[in-house]
């Protein structure tokens, strides 16, 4: 079994190169084949097990795709299949990104159903609602949804119930091509928004408000394929600081774009972390103490959850009890019992957690319940007695490209095995593990 190792007691410090954006990358590679001309050629894109299941679910589609090194050519001017199945939406959610793209350039999109997920139940609604609201007609039966318009996709008003981050996405990809305008309203203001809006204009849409909780958008009958650079990753950004900050180090965070992690430069400035901003990054100092605070995650600008669980690992060893609550998922705590196998103190009220610092961490075999929690494990053990042995890496892979190295990189006590499974793991499998 695979298992990220990490001993802890290791100050980082050095520079570390921020990888482009997952949830950016995920939408803009499902919208390239909107365009049914020309190629599409992207840059910095990051090498993560996700981006290969998305190039995956277009070459299904008869798109063509090219890797080399962290630029992705696609030409999907071919004539594409409508349809992507379970195999590659069990394996990732954005699967169903294709569907505004499919219905709006053929009238036709059929997608297995996106079920939930170790974080929550994830409901697609906000999406058919959006392609319902243009004139399309949704089913979902026997594991799939299907969309289908006769002709044109027709512009219209769609108001959001919740800031979706995907139904947004979703739908602003459809309206791209529907006839007439296009009113989003309650849209979600992520960064990865605004870049596959700016990503479709280049294709040739009519979009703008992308970034505010408005988004209007003129229909236009073809796009065609564009050269793009996906925008750094905040997340993978955010994580790294966190690194720095829980080791007491001295890190640069090389691409890091301050704009888009307010929230969390703020909150680790409260807890005595020094930020600065430079001219290529963001640098982090860590204090000798870390003070308590409380967060609460909301959607962009608002604390992101995606740094909720890194976000604990920090607060563990902070002076005093800080608060976190979610409010985005409802089930994302899951990392709270394999943090407690550190010798964490975490009390789970309700959507709140209560995270007693500082806590004497030990290292442990733990399994990351999905792949910020594997991230937030291995910071925990940067700073735990002993060693850490983090299990369950698919979840980690989906979303950060070379973690181990980049972290041994920055001076880490960490490596990345194959680990035979001893007789004694397999007589008594860790709680945990044997509930995955
Ligand atoms: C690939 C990608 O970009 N993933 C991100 C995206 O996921 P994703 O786009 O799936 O997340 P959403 O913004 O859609 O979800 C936010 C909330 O809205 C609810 N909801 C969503 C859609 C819907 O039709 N109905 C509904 O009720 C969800 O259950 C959740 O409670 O945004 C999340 C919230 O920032 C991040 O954690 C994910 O990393
Ligand atoms: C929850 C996440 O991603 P996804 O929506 O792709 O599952 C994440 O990136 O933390």
């Amino acid at each position: 079994m695979e298992k990220i190792i990490v001993r802890g007691g290791r100050q980082l410090n050095g520079t570390v190169k921020a990888e482009g954006a997952k949830n950016a990358v995920l939408p803009v590679i499902a919208a390239s084949i909107i365009a049914s001309e020309g190629k599409s050629v992207l840059h910095d894109v990051p090498a993560l097990a996700d981006v290969t299941t998305i190039n995956q679910v277009i070459k299904h589609m008869n798109a063509d795709v090219h890797v080399e090194g962290n630029t992705v050519t696609v030409d999907a001017s071919r004539q594409l299949e409508t349809e992507a199945p379970i195999e590659y939406v069990r394996k990732m959610r954005a699967s169903v990104l294709v569907l505004g793209p499919l219905l709006a350039r053929y009238g036709h999109a059929k997608v297995a159903m996106p079920g939930g997920c170790a974080i929550g139940s994830r409901p697609i609604d906000q999406h058919l609602k959006g392609f319902e609201a243009m004139g399309a007609e949704v089913t979902v039966g026997n594991g799939y949804v299907e969309a289908e318009v006769k002709g044109r996709l027709q512009g219209a008003k769609v108001y959001f119930d919740v800031p979706s981050v995907g139904a947004t996405e979703n739908v602003m990809m459809a309206a791209a091509l529907a006839e007439g305008k296009t009113v989003l309203e309650n849209c979600a203001k992520e960064p990865e928004i605004v870049d596959l809006a700016n990503y479709l204009n280049k294709m040739g849409a009519h979009i703008v408000g992308a970034g505010t909780e408005t988004i209007r958008i003129e229909g236009v009958e073809k796009l065609t394929g564009a050269e793009h650079t996906i925008i750094p990753d905040r997340i993978e950004v955010g994580t790294f600081m966190v690194a720095a900050a829980i080791t007491g180090g001295n890190v640069l965070v090389e691409g890091a774009m301050p704009e888009h992690i307010r929230s969390v430069i703020a909150k680790m400035e409260e807890m005595g972390v020094t930020i600065r901003e430079e001219e290529d990054g963001v640098r982090v100092i860590g204090p000798d103490r870390l003070k308590a605070t409380d967060i609460k995650t909301m959607p962009h600008p608002g604390f992101p959850t995606d740094m909720q669980s890194q976000m604990m690992a920090l607060m563990l060893s902070a002076q005093g009890n800080s608060v976190i609550t979610e409010t985005v998922f409802e089930n994302r705590f899951m990392h709270v019992e394999e943090f407690r196998r550190m010798n964490a103190n975490l009390k789970i009220e309700g959507r709140s957690v209560i995270v007693e610092g500082p806590s004497s961490l030990q290292g442990a075999e733990v399994a990351a319940t999905d792949l910020r929690a594997g991230a937030a494990l291995v910071l925990a053990g940067l700073v735990s007695e002993g060693y850490t042995r983090v299990t369950e890496l698919k979840h980690l892979d989906r979303g950060y490209v070379n973690f181990t190295e980049k972290l041994r990189a920055l001076g880490a006590d960490i490596e990345r095995v194959n680990e035979v499974e001893t007789y004694q793991e397999e007589l008594e499998p860790s709680e945990s593990l044997s509930t995955l």
